[in-house]
């Protein structure tokens, strides 16, 4: 088959809650192609969990049927679920301390995760996970297998929930911010692995990240969200050379390993219930003319496989466009 691994298209999220409906997401496209790596990039509340979770099927209480299209290998995961995904994309959690059953042994928990989505005996299926043990170079791969998740580090409980991940030998991996809760030389460690194994595995990735670095290290190119829509996207190096979109201008001014002082996007990402008419990020934009309170502005293509969702991007912005 060929065509993309994953293509988003028009994808709209809303829940309902107490204080309303919340517009999540609102006619988010982008592809990843077989072998490609995808990073998402977005302030916190953008909807970077709430697409990772539509990939995976699995929408909040209140949440109504997701509108659009999310194609899996060119199937349709959005409205048919169907068992030849199942176990085929891969899930690297954030938080390695509270993704893992503290009483069960790690390999049970792999082991359950294969009995449901894998082929094969459970004599198989054990020696694969000491195989993935080796791979993700956990020591003792043998003994790891009977050992409990307080028995582990940080860093090595966030390998064994990568070996977790690639268990059904997934076509695709979703990671979300994976290496947030660890130091920085352990974060390394992890990234590197990350990338070996995709590489090696020939592996799609889809990876949700807040850091500039870790974006730039890992991923091939990138879709900026701001307030549940696509701001950007583009090859990560050139979106990261020369920024188009005002939002990602200000992000990557304002990130801390551009900017020695503290400045930031003046404003906060509005509550979903409450999103502005418009170009969402329009009360926060230092250029915005009166047309952008008016209609959403289309995801226009540009040169070198960019798009961008604004159409003023070529002014420049203010000196004192941060606070
Ligand atoms: N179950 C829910 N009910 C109502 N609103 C929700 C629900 N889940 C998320 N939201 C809202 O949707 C928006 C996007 O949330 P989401 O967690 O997807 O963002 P995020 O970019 O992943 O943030 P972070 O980086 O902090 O994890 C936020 O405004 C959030 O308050």
């Amino acid at each position: 088959m060929s065509g993309p691994m994953l293509q988003v298209e028009g994808l709209d999220v809303q829940i309902r809650s107490e204080r309303g409906t919340a517009q999540i997401l609102q006619d988010v496209s982008f592809a990843i192609p077989r072998g490609g790596t995808m990073g998402i990039v977005g302030e916190s509340g953008c909807g970077k969990s709430t697409l990772l979770r539509s990939i995976l099927g699995i929408m909040p209480k209140g949440a109504e049927t997701p509108r659009g299209a999310i194609l899996f290998d060119g199937q349709d995961i959005l409205t048919d679920r169907a068992a030849s995904a199942r176990g085929r994309i891969g899930f690297v959690p954030q938080d390695p301390y509270l993704s893992l059953n503290p009483v069960f042994r790690a390999g049970d928990q792999i082991l359950e995760i294969m009995r449901r989505h894998a082929p094969g005996s459970r004599a198989d299926h054990k020696r694969k996970i000491v195989e993935l043990f080796r791979a993700v170079q956990l020591p003792d791969p043998e003994g790891a297998l009977r050992k409990y998740p307080h028995q582990f580090s940080g860093g090595q409980r966030q390998r064994l929930l990568i070996a977790a991940a690639l268990a059904c030998d997934p076509a695709l991996v979703v990671a979300d911010e994976p290496t947030t809760a660890l130091d920085v030389t352990t974060q390394r460690e992890i990234l590197a692995l990350l990338r070996r194994l995709v590489a090696e595995r020939g592996l799609s990735l889809l990876f949700v990240t807040h850091d500039f670095g870790v974006l730039a290290s890992v991923c091939e190119s990138v879709t900026v969200l701001y307030a549940g829509r696509v701001a950007e996207t583009g090859p990560t190096r050139q979106v990261l050379d020369d920024p188009r979109h005002p939002y990602t201008r200000m992000l990557l001014a304002c990130h801390p390993d551009r900017s020695a002082d503290l400045s930031g996007i003046p404003g906060t990402v509005p509550a979903a219930t409450a999103q502005p008419p418009g170009c969402r990020f329009h009360p926060r934009c230092p250029i915005a003319r009166p047309d952008c309170a008016t209609a959403p502005p289309p995801l226009v293509a540009l040169p070198g496989g960019r798009a961008v969702a604004c159409p003023h991007f070529e002014t420049p912005l203010p000196e004192n466009a941060l606070a």
